[in-house]
């Protein structure tokens, strides 16, 4: 062996070693981690429904910078914390620099010549150095989670917000599990867009500039080699960002119909059992889990052929260092030390450069996400406020003087510039003008020309066959839709000039289903009226009837009733539902087949009640049982639309069976 191949032998160990530890730590930081990542990560999410999938559609693709735009504000309040987390990433990124020359420096004068006394200054500001980058990445992490959990939070609130002003029509339309994954799983996705994805970004954009600074301080020409593969990575992650968008929209639409799957399987388990279809919803939910398994395998194989694509770059990359390194060590022109700190900036460098080409596609995938929060975000409701409405006194409180017997004055004529009586509490009267309307995905129009009144004290009842368009009367005045011809008034004031907040003050709606939500008997009742005390919540009990088996539970008002009040009988949740209603104390009262699923006996019971309930209050009574009904009540019988809307023959029969009744 000559002389230049004894130097190249011994500086071929070191620098190979040192090399292996580089290509190692590149190593770890390879996709197949990240690959395994984003599956592990989703694999314990919910999985596809098959029962309308059909119908599901990937949200429009928006583009990123528009997806900026539209969160960017939410961060106002945090931005200094994601600075903070900025300017720690980067105060680590410096130590790490000064470590690796550190390194190089105890190897070029302590383990080449042997000089222990050399090492201890170096060595202890080496430690330095990693106690304080340790403390900068525990400062940057914990930083910027806490901006982005707080983020998250608020775009959360935001949705649900904008969710909660949509009419029912949007959600009849739609799948309740698919709206829970868009605000939990996909609301996640626009915090590591706008918040980690740009964190991520920014660091990993700063430790290029630092490590590649300090390689080309070490040899600007062997970096500059070395760099020239660096497009090769934008390239190659340019190329799958597309891909990896798309297939995580898939994946988004599959998660989405999977829970939706499961929500109502779960929340239709009784009748599941009753009908035995237990091995039609586990097939239903099997299904939708294969349509996710596909949706994930497809994100893993690209996440898996990216792996490789960028490793070939890298190898590539490690290779020239050791072939030019070598060369140069043996002509003399480089130290070894001057080389191993140089294949360490590049060991640091590399994942960097990887990290930004993977936080573009993270940032790709997440958009998938995104795209389907903006969805709903840009979804409007069927019926808004008007501009003007906004500007309508709202204080129903202040301007009212509710009772919780519910004994009301009409408010007399009122019109046009009398709009501050109009929305006072002790009003009620109601007018329907020539209405006609049709649901908007319909041809057939459901009501043409309806028209009757009732004042504060009346108890109109809308009958007719089924489907004929009694719950659309109800729909219409609580303005989940407007009429397409015609108009409904309010104490003489049109309700679409009314806030809508105004207006269902004013109007409780008691459905043929008794909706309660799970929590105690007084959380139920009190939701009629914020605010409500133990003594007015009672006394809407004692007036419902329900004072005396509510005292009967085991906890009496503090009693769960469980899920959807199942753990009480039909006519118990009618009951408090009345209650509810009483405590409400609104001018107008509709009441939707409040019968419904209760017998005879339980039915004639309620009844009284409800009569407590109609007294002094404008009733509207929907029903096609008229066995409970007074004959004195005033009628208003539906007929079905025919099945032509040619000719708008939809005919409203009005009958007037007898004096309206009032219940007092
Ligand atoms: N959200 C909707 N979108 C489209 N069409 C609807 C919607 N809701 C109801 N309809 C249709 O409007 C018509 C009237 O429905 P509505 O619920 O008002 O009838 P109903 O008289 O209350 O019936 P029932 O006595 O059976 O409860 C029906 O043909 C129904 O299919």
């Amino acid at each position: 062996m000559g002389q230049l191949g004894r130097r190249l032998a011994a500086v071929w160990v070191p620098s190979a070693l040192a090399l292996q530890a580089a290509a190692l730590l590149v190593v770890s930081s390879l996709p197949q981690e990240s690959g395994s990542r984003r599956v592990t990560r989703r694999l314990p999410r919910f999985p596809e429904s098959g029962r309308t999938s059909a119908t599901a559609e990937v949200a429009p693709f928006v583009s990123i910078r528009a997806t900026f735009r539209r969160f960017w504000p939410y961060t106002r309040g945090l931005r200094r914390l994601f600075a903070i987390g900025v300017v720690a990433a980067m105060v680590g990124t410096a130590c790490e620099v000064a470590a690796i020359a550190l390194f190089g420096r105890i190897t070029d004068e302590v383990l080449s010549s042997g000089q222990l006394s050399a090492f201890w200054t170096p060595a202890a500001a080496w430690l330095g150095l990693t106690a304080l980058a340790g403390a900068a990445a525990f400062a940057g992490a914990y930083t910027a989670a806490l901006g982005g959990e707080r983020f998250l939070l608020r775009v959360r609130d935001g949705v649900f917000e904008h969710l909660q002003t949509l009419t029912p029509d949007y959600f009849e339309n739609r799948k309740l599990g698919d709206l829970m994954a868009r605000l939990t799983d996909d609301i996640e996705a626009i915090e590591e867009l706008v918040v980690s994805g740009l964190i991520k970004l920014i660091t990993a954009l700063i430790s290029v500039v630092f490590f590649a600074t300090a390689a080309m301080f070490i040899r600007w020409d062997l970096a500059l080699v070395t760099f020239a593969l660096i497009p090769a990575f934008v390239l190659v992650s340019k190329g799958f960002a597309g891909r990896f968008r798309r297939a995580a929209a898939r994946e988004r639409l599959s998660n989405g119909a999977m829970n939706s799957a499961i929500e109502e399987a779960l929340s239709n388990q009784a009748l599941v059992q009753a009908y035995n279809r237990q091995d039609t919803e586990a097939a239903r939910l099997h299904a939708a889990g294969r349509g996710w398994l596909r949706a994930n395998l497809a994100q893993a194989r690209l996440s898996a052929l990216y792996g490789p694509a960028v490793q070939v770059i890298e190898t590539g990359c490690l290779l020239t260092i050791i072939g030019v390194g070598a060369w140069e060590i043996a002509s003399g022109r480089l130290t070894l030390g001057g080389l191993l700190a140089f294949a360490a900036y590049l060991a640091y460098l590399y994942p960097q450069v990887r990290g930004l080409g993977e936080t573009a596609l993270t940032i790709s995938e997440a958009a998938a996400g995104s795209d389907r929060i903006l969805e709903v975000l840009d979804a409007r409701p069927a019926v808004a406020d008007r501009p003007t409405a906004s500007t309508e006194p709202t204080a129903v409180g202040a301007a009212g003087t509710s009772t919780p017997s519910g004994t009301s004055t009409p408010s007399g004529a009122v019109a046009g510039g009398a709009r501050q009586v109009a929305v006072d509490r002790a009003g009620g009267r109601i007018e329907f003008e020539g209405v006609h309307f049709t649901y908007p995905n319909r041809i057939r129009p459901t009501l043409a020309g309806l028209s009757f009144s009732a004042r504060p004290g009346d108890l109109i009842v809308c009958t007719g066959p089924s489907g004929a368009g009694k719950s659309t009367v109800a729909k219409l005045l609580l303005r989940f839709y407007d009429p397409s011809v015609g108009r409904i008034l309010l104490d003489g004031v049109d309700i679409r000039e009314l806030p809508h907040h105004t207006l269902r003050e004013r109007v409780t709606l008691l459905t043929q289903e008794s909706l309660l939500f799970s929590g105690t008997v007084r959380d139920n009742i009190a939701y009629g009226r914020a605010g409500a005390d133990q003594a007015e919540i009672v006394r809407a009990a004692v007036t419902a009837g329900a004072h005396d088996f509510i005292r009967g539970l085991p906890e009496g008002y503090d009693t769960p009733i469980g899920q959807k009040g199942r753990l009480l009988s039909g006519g118990q949740r009618q009951r408090i539902a009345i209650a509810r209603a009483v405590l409400r104390d609104a001018p107008v009262l509709i009441l939707d087949e409040p019968m419904t699923g209760l017998d005879e006996a339980t039915a004639a019971r309620i009844m009284e009640p409800l009569g407590r309930l109609m007294s002094g209050r404008t009733t509207i009574l929907i029903t096609h049982d008229l066995r409970l009904v007074p004959d004195a009540a005033e009628k208003v019988v539906l007929a079905p639309a025919p099945a032509t809307a040619r000719g708008r023959s939809l005919r409203l029969t009005r009958r007037r069976l007898g004096t309206a009744l009032r219940v007092s």
